[in-house]
């Protein structure tokens, strides 16, 4: 049987588009500091598989990643107007106590939720709302430098590095996924520019079941579906790891009804 896969931050959004289409393609950890409901929990992921903790605590995460094989890193305060003390502690201490954990323990694999938010300010005045929409031509694609829209963008750059620093001393294999806007059912309604990042969540489930089983050192991808519009380039992503995306938020008028299963 193979070693467990790490989700931290399993009762939230992302979490649970992951473990609703990959419930059963891997051998599940699963670790949040709320209590997860039955509900929440695919089919044969027992009690000894949750673990209720902070990120921060080292002792018990150190348990918990302990045998795994891969960890996806979630967890982590996701509002962009977050204050800084809760980003420094929940979004980069956090992060840092999960990779040292992992690097000690012998994981082979880090997958970290990055964001959008992580490079929003390349969103200016000049370029925006054009590069929203489909005949525009501009294109973010994982090489540029980090430019946050705000603090918790701040944090998920952060994050990236402490992935770098690890990957370089430590050989862990490292994937950021720039996550751009994970919506249930369909696109975003009457807002452009979180059509363009829409992630269905089929496809967020496909592209991290592909962060565990490709071969790669470190890399940043960015996670949105195969949106006409678009403002970030998916190529790195087909390249390395493999993911091909279902959804295209041009598919979608708004009349639509809403389909659980994207
Ligand atoms: N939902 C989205 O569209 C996007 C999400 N992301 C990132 O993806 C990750 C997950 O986001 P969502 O699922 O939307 O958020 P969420 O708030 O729905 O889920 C986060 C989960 O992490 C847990 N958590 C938070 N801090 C923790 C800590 N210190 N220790 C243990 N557990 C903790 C929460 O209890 C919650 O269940 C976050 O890191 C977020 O920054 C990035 C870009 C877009
Ligand atoms: O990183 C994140 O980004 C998404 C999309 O950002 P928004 O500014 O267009 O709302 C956000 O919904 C999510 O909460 C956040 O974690």
């Amino acid at each position: 049987m193979d070693e467990p896969v790490l989700l931290t931050g399993a009762g939230g959004r992302v979490g649970q588009a992951i473990l609703r289409h990959l419930g059963e393609r891997f051998e599940w950890r699963l670790l949040d500091r709320e209590p997860l409901s039955n509900a929440k929990l695919p089919a044969g992921v027992d009690a000894d598989d949750v673990f209720i903790s902070d990120i921060t605590d080292d002792a018990t995460v150190r348990h918990v990643v302990d045998g795994c094989r891969a960890v996806i890193h979630l967890a982590g305060d996701p509002r962009p107007e977050a204050p800084w003390d809760s980003v420094l502690q929940n979004n980069i201490d956090g992060t840092q106590t999960m990779l040292e954990a992992a690097v000690d323990t012998g994981v082979e694999k880090f997958v970290f939720a990055s964001s959008n938010h992580a490079v929003g300010a390349y969103e200016t005045d000049a370029r925006t709302p054009d590069m929203y929409r489909t005949d525009d031509e501009f294109r973010l694609d994982g090489t540029e430098l980090p430019r946050p829209s705000n603090l918790y963008g701040v944090s998920k750059a952060t994050g990236e590095v402490l992935g770098r620093y690890y990957h370089d001393h430590h050989d862990l294999s490292v994937v950021n996924v720039r996550i751009g806007n994970l919506t249930e059912g369909h696109p975003p309604i009457d807002y452009e520019r979180g059509q363009a990042m829409w992630l269905s969540y089929r496809d967020c489930a496909h592209l991290f079941e592909r962060c565990v089983l490709a071969d790669y050192d470190y890399e940043i991808v960015y996670g949105i579906s195969g949106n006409d519009r678009r403002y970030y380039s998916i190529e790195r992503a087909r390249e390395v790891l493999g993911y091909d995306p279902q959804d295209n938020s041009a598919e979608w008028s708004g009349d639509e009804h809403v389909d659980g299963d994207r």
